[in-house]
């Protein structure tokens, strides 16, 4: 793999395993999640998510994705409940996504793919001091996956994009105030939930997964804001930020249970 890792044929999710051999490991992410194998487990505790809006501080192109980072020094946004144990605080949120409306998800659901996914990633803070030895541990972090389905535009969503403008090349980031990510979320909380992984590199597995059943939707035009971001940095040959997504990886024995029947 050349220096760095990314989505191109020469540095994509089928080299990673070249300096990252743990992404040929028993816990990686994502998976294509089968409705029927999952099964309900009643034990599971509805999802707990509090987000306070004044945590959000800014958003960044970091020349895989885009993020949006979060004040995470309280317990001011958080997730509690479901299949964790504890007070799991908000980190960041990222999206992958793909060149056309017809792939870009990590998870598919049945086999099925979505245009994008939303990633909200949160790590264990009532155990580890920090973000970086969570993201070391197994139960770490915790990742809520939303599935975008093309159709009816989300204004929501559009207050992410309108700031897609100012952070066009990989290193670009701009103050993101006041933004509460809870406006993003299906109305069901309904989830999937397994132990997994990062997808992508360092493919940790320290991820407790938990995907909602129910999408959002996005218009196929705000798809195309997404893929108007570039890979690669000011002054350097432009490589448009699409297909920015690994697909499933083997299950490997694990069991994906549902919150619901
Ligand atoms: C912490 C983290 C960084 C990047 C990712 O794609 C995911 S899924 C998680
Ligand atoms: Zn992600």
């Amino acid at each position: 793999m050349s220096h760095s890792w990314g989505y191109a044929a020469n540095n994509g999710p089928d080299k990673w395993h070249e300096k990252f051999p743990i992404a040929q490991g028993p816990r990686q992410s994502p998976i294509d999640i089968v409705p029927s194998q999952a099964q309900h487990d009643p034990d599971l505790k509805p999802l707990r998510i509090v987000y306070d809006p004044s945590t959000s501080k800014g958003i960044l192109n970091n020349g895989h994705s885009f993020q949006v980072d979060f004040a995470d020094e309280n317990d001011s946004s958080t997730l509690q409940g479901g299949p964790i144990s504890g007070v799991y605080r908000l980190r960041q949120f990222h999206f992958h996504w793909g060149a056309s409306d017809e792939r870009g998800s990590e998870h598919t659901v049945g086999g099925v793919k979505y245009a994008a996914e939303l990633h909200l990633v949160h790590w264990n803070a009532g155990k580890y001091a920090s973000f970086g030895d969570a993201a070391k541990a197994p139960d770490g972090l915790a990742v809520v996956g939303v599935f975008l389905k093309i159709g009816a535009a989300s204004p929501n969503l559009q207050k992410v994009l309108d700031a897609l403008d100012a952070i066009k090349t990989k290193g670009k980031q701009t103050p993101f105030p006041q933004f509460d990510p809870k406006i993003l979320l299906p109305s069901s909380l309904d989830f999937w939930t397994y132990e997994g992984s990062l997808t992508t590199p360092p493919l940790l597995e320290s991820v407790t997964w938990i995907v909602l059943k129910e999408p959002i939707t996005v218009s196929s035009e705000q798809m195309a804001k997404f893929r108007s971001l570039l890979f690669t940095a000011e002054g350097e040959t432009a490589c448009c930020m699409v297909d920015n997504y690994r697909p499933p990886q083997p299950l490997k024995g694990r069991k994906v249970r549902a919150s619901f029947k």
